[in-house]
């Protein structure tokens, strides 16, 4: 098979230049996430060093020598800002001028300038150094990263060793032989090409499911407290209840609705009723454990499933945040207090809903009985 060096070089320009524009798009219709923002930078530099690049042979050297070859440092170095900038981390000024201000300096230099080979070497060098850093970026914030990295990291690796194989075999096609087939040109510029159509996509896929995740997330919160909503509620207490059934663990859950919380929003308005609502859901959550399933199900009802704990635990802990809730320092003249009913996983045969009804009804016997106290489901409650 022949690869027709002047066919692909064409090719990468237009194929940069799409997948450049492509890129722009879904920054700009997004929520412009910096990472997409950088990498249409960095196709579309690159798409421009190209065509610079490609002008050689035609006497004027200096612009594909220097110019594209600035150009495509940049680039390399905004692919990896774009992979920084996704892992957390600030933008590297230093780092990202570097390469070109390395190359500028060495151009300066006539033996450097009128070497070939020399040029071939510290450029792919160069090349092969910020698709390292890239994917050292991606592995070293791989614990908080929450999406699959891997196809970026295998591309930027790939990538970074065929630069280093190329700076240690290529001498470098002369000038004035571009219209020749050159095999090893050819692949150069075609590996390029396809490095430059995976990263973007891998890069599209990475940011497309953090925000998923991210959604998911919020869809999952109540914004006031930052705690649970029902829905979290649901989905986790269901699967904690299947779990603790099978393998005969204990569970227990509390139900606590404010006691005359209406009373509180009239007298002192819904921004103090807001702040009962985070001071309360901050007492329950630092009262309880990691594993313990805490969320605001209502207005002003949360409920929290404890695992590997009875009542007469649940009792203990209730009583400690009805207490705290009860002396909180708040509003001068607002007393805040809560209601918590109390029922057993067991007495529900591990079934959520018959679960909330049971501690619904110890929570009823809990207002009816006065308020700010806490009771315990008993068959006769
Ligand atoms: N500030 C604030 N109030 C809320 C929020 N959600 C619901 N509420 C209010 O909570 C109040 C609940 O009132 P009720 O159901 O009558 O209960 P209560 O006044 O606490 O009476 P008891 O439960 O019987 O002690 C209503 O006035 C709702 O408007 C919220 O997010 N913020």
């Amino acid at each position: 098979m022949q690869l027709n060096v002047q066919t692909l070089v064409v090719m990468d320009i237009y194929t940069l230049l799409l997948v450049g524009v492509l890129m722009l798009h879904a920054w700009t219709r997004g929520r412009r996430e910096a990472t997409l923002g950088y990498l249409a930078a960095a196709l579309l530099i690159g798409t421009l060093g190209t065509v610079l690049g490609s002008l050689r042979g035609l006497g004027i050297d200096v612009v594909p020598l220097v110019l594209g070859n600035v150009l495509l440092h940049l680039s390399a170095a905004l692919t990896w800002t774009a992979l920084r900038v996704f892992t957390g981390r600030r933008i590297h000024w230093p780092g990202v001028v570097a390469g070109m201000v390395v190359w500028l300096l060495l151009c300066l230099l006539p033996p450097f300038y009128e070497s070939l080979a020399l040029r071939v070497l510290v450029g792919s060098l160069t090349m092969a150094a910020y698709a390292v850093l890239g994917a050292f970026e991606l592995w070293r914030s791989r614990a908080q990263l929450e999406v699959d990295y891997r196809p970026a990291l295998v591309l930027l690796l790939f990538h970074g060793g065929f630069y280093s194989v190329r700076a240690v075999f290529d001498r470098g096609m002369p000038f004035d032989t571009i219209n020749q087939d050159n095999a090893f040109f050819a692949v150069l510029v075609l590996e390029t090409l396809l490095y430059a159509i995976g990263i973007a996509f891998v890069c599209l896929a990475m940011v497309k499911e953090r925000a998923e995740l991210s959604y998911k997330r919020a869809s999952l919160r109540d914004p006031l407290t930052g705690i649970g909503n029902r829905r979290a509620f649901i989905d986790s207490a269901e699967q904690m209840l299947v779990g603790c059934a099978r393998l005969q663990r204990p569970a227990v859950l509390l139900l606590c609705d404010l006691d005359y919380f209406k009373r509180l929003n009239d007298s002192f308005g819904h921004a103090v009723g807001d702040q009962a609502l985070a001071a309360f859901s901050q007492i329950l959550s630092s009262r309880t454990r990691q594993n313990d399933v805490c969320a605001r199900i209502g207005g002003e009802e949360f409920a929290c499933l404890l695992t590997d704990a009875d009542h007469g635990v649940a009792l203990v802990l209730a009583e400690r945040v009805r207490r705290e809730f009860a002396e909180l320092p708040f509003v001068a003249g607002a007393q805040l207090s809560v209601s918590i009913g109390i029922a057993d996983a067991y007495q529900a045969d591990f079934e959520l809903t018959r679960l909330l009804s049971l501690a619904d009804q110890a929570l009823y016997a809990a207002k009816a009985a006065g308020r700010n106290r806490v009771e315990v489901y008993r068959a006769t409650s």
